[in-house]
């Protein structure tokens, strides 16, 4: 049997497989269920696990689709690296790639319009990496005759606008055709063209018009064909440089004996394929399989979990699928996922439930059991204009607040200082914010409101997110690190690595303990190393004994410890000269704490290395300071979680968009031909609905208030939305806009 259910925030999608879970584990059968609760993020697999019972927890295993598939790879001693260690990989297949003839050849074919080209290839790798300038200016001075000077690198920032300038030049204003300038010949009004008509009418022909207007066409048809063949060529030429970086890095992977995560998914789908089943899997023996948060799935994760439940059904037709999600909380495009592959799996599920004469039922979740009436009626005259729509009815009765605070974006000639000024305000607007939440009373429930009450919400950790939590610490406002997972946090990441390197002596650990706080290695310094290097990077450090002699005798004395977790690391802070310096240095807490959950994981585990490595950077719980405090989320790590106060930091400078557009795989150069212009205008279609999508999951966090801060940046984007909707709720005195709805409720109990 196959569930589907697809139901709005706060409608109880979470809390259905949990009361699900319970009655499964309550009902009378002999035999205990095998249960597999999948989900997409950690967050959202670790928030089902806390919710449910210790009963419901036998024999119910609560995964993340990589998770599990690590599961299956256990016993095969590969290791699996992360987003960094990935990131640091991919470094190298450039550095590979830059010195390879696939790049000079790239290089050459477009040299007489290099600083395009130095734009797209900064563009195609931009993404990933930071780029190279220095590196491209030291290590090639010249190639092939060709210099590459500093200004061209140093114009490198805005991929694909001086093309298209370039070509609109092309069209428009400085190419000149028999001295004619072609928007003069092209375009009705200009010049030349008129002088061709009046000439023609002199002449009385009465067909030179029509020739004019021919010719006209043939020369725009030119244009508009060279440039779609220069696109072309460009395209190709870097695609193949791009997928020459791709090889590079899957070589890298093979010669070094890991995996990424994709790789995960990819061996997860061939072992369920191939029936190779680690022992930590009964996999045959499952009776349920939940999939939570099931609209982030991207297309590979569906395709692994399809596999995983045709092949359980072979086994046991009794297994039943529950799938639940929401589409308008799409929000992980950048990783593959999207609404038409969830809408798709909905189809393929369906059509299988036929084919196999089982049960596909859906179940309609039409209450919500979060939010205030006030705030209902406030998200959906929001999103109304999208897809997006909810409406669905409240459960509860309590009151509920909106407030909208809008920041202009500053006018350039009013130069930096304004620029400074608006933000502080701002940013202080919003703290004050907090400061006077304090002493009021919740109106869902008979008490003041507490630091634990409000969540502030941002669309990406930038700087400016990081000036606020200062401002909070000096305002005495404890905040929760729920920015980072304790298992992200740069000085756990450090530990781990030193644990890794001692077990397996590979390069990655061994580089990002270079690099970490303790030795300070600069990524020049470690390039050295690594570029004159045979066999590993540890011996050959060795060889040069001498420079390297405080990296060799600390590495070789973590080399001798035992690999126990609680006795490695109980060596390695409280007996060596590395704990020492951790313990004085302001990554204290952080490392106390770290200890703390070695002991825990000892505690509860058998104590394998391995085993830890992967508890610990799954371990998705904050890293709290002591007691209260609020909580600072990006609104990605927000999903299916929800405070009673929101305050939604909006800046629409936030939003950036993707500069390289692919299509079938192949990367569409950016000159306003066709196939670029409808490439591009899908994928701005696509950018906007996401970003609306990820405005329904901030805007449906809050249970009873929500305060937007909104700042217009040059898109404008979430100012316009939030500002159009506003006006329908701007209350009578004009101030802030706090909905009639709310005002009328609420008058009484908010101080303003
Ligand atoms: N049937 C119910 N009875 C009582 N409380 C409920 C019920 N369903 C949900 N709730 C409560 O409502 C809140 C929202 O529920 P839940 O987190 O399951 O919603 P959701 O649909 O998963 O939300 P999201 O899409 O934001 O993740 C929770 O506090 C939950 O305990």
């Amino acid at each position: 049997m196959i569930t589907w259910i697809n139901a709005s925030a706060g409608s109880g999608k979470t809390y259905y497989i949990i009361q699900k879970i319970k009655e499964i584990k309550q009902s009378n059968t002999n035999k205990s269920k095998s249960i597999l609760c999948l989900s997409y993020s950690n967050a959202a697999a670790s928030e089902m696990s806390e919710r449910v019972d210790s009963e419901s927890r036998k024999n119910t295993s609560f995964h993340t689709v990589h998770s599990f598939c690590n599961l299956a790879l256990k016993d095969k001693s590969i290791s699996v690296i992360n987003e960094k260690e990935s990131e640091a990989l991919i470094n190298k297949a450039v550095d590979i790639s830059l010195k390879s003839n696939k790049f000079l050849e790239v290089v050459s074919s477009f040299y007489d319009e290099s600083n395009s080209l130095f734009q797209s290839v900064y563009e195609a790798i931009k993404k990933n990496i930071e780029f190279k300038k220095e590196f491209l200016t030291k290590e090639f001075p010249e190639w092939n005759g060709i210099k590459i000077d500093k200004k061209i690198i140093d114009s490198l920032s805005d991929g694909g606008k001086l093309e298209i300038n370039l070509m609109n030049s092309l069209l428009y204003e400085k190419c000149h055709m028999g001295g004619a300038p072609i928007k003069s010949l092209l375009t009705d009004s200009g010049q030349i063209r008129k002088r061709l008509y009046s000439s023609a009418w002199k002449i009385r022909n009465p067909f030179s018009a029509y020739f004019i207007d021919e010719y006209c066409i043939k020369v725009f048809e030119y244009v508009q064909k060279k440039k779609t063949f220069d696109a072309y060529q460009k395209s190709v030429a870097i695609t193949s440089w791009v997928n020459c970086i791709k090889d590079n890095y899957e070589n890298l992977k093979k010669e070094s004996s890991v995996l990424d995560f994709n790789d995960l998914i990819n061996n997860g789908i061939k072992f369920i394929s191939e029936s190779i089943y680690s022992d930590n899997i009964d996999v045959l023996g499952l009776d349920y399989i939940f999939v939570d948060e099931a609209q982030d799935l991207s297309e590979k994760q569906w395709e692994f979990i399809y596999a995983l439940f045709v092949k359980v059904f072979n086994s046991n037709p009794n297994v039943k699928l529950y799938v639940v999600g929401d589409s308008k909380q799409s929000i992980y495009g950048f990783q593959g996922s999207s609404v038409y592959v969830y809408e798709g799996m909905y189809k393929k599920m369906q059509y299988f439930a036929e084919e196999n004469k089982i049960k596909f039922a859906t179940e309609v979740l039409n209450k919500s059991y979060r939010t205030s009436p006030v705030l209902l009626d406030y998200i959906d005259s929001t999103i109304s204009s999208t897809s997006c729509k909810s409406k669905h009815s409240p459960v509860h009765e309590f009151s509920g607040r909106v407030e909208i605070h809008e920041y202009e974006s500053e006018k350039a000639t009013y130069g930096w200082n304004i620029k400074k000024a608006n933000e502080s305000e701002y940013l202080n607007k919003c703290l004050r914010k907090v400061i006077d939440l304090q002493g009021c009373n919740l109106f869902s429930e008979n008490r003041g409101i507490s630091f634990n009450d409000i969540m502030v919400l941002t669309r990406r950790r930038n700087s400016e997110l990081f000036k606020f939590v200062e401002m909070c610490k000096s305002n005495n406002i404890p905040v929760k690190k729920s920015l980072f997972k304790f298992g992200s946090e740069e000085i756990v990441q450090e530990l781990v690595s030193i644990l890794k390197f001692a077990i397996y002596n590979d390069d990655f650990s061994l580089a990002s303990i270079l690099k970490g706080p303790f030795f300070k290695w600069a990524e020049r310094d470690l390039l050295e190393v690594c570029s004159r290097r045979k066999g590993s990077i540890f011996d050959s450090l060795n060889k040069k004994n001498d420079k390297h002699s405080k990296v060799i005798k600390t590495c070789s004395r973590w080399k001798k410890l035992s690999f126990n977790p609680v006795d490695f690391y109980g060596n390695l802070l409280f007996s060596d000269e590395y704990g020492k310096f951790l313990l004085q240095s302001s990554f204290y807490e952080i490392v106390i704490e770290f200890w703390n959950k070695v002991v825990e994981f000892t505690k509860n585990n058998i104590g394998s290395p391995m085993m830890f490595i992967e508890w610990i950077n799954g371990l998705s719980e904050s890293f709290c300071s002591k007691g209260e405090g609020i909580s600072i989320s990006t609104i990605h790590g927000s999903k299916g979680l929800e405070s009673k106060i929101v305050i939604l930091l909006l800046n629409d400078s936030d939003i950036k968009k993707q500069k390289i557009i692919f299509q079938d795989g192949m990367m569409v150069w950016p000159v306003d031909n066709p196939l670029y212009m409808t490439s591009k205008n899908q994928r701005m279609f696509d950018e906007n609905l996401e970003n609306e999508r990820l405005l329904y999951v901030a805007l449906t966090r809050p249970v009873e208030q929500l305060y937007i801060f909104v700042k217009k940046g040059s898109s404008a984007f979430y100012s316009d939305i939030i500002m159009s909707s506003s006006r329908e709720f701007k209350n009578d005195n004009g101030v802030l806009y706090s909905g009639s709805e709310l005002t009328k409720r609420n008058k009484d109990c908010i101080p303003v």
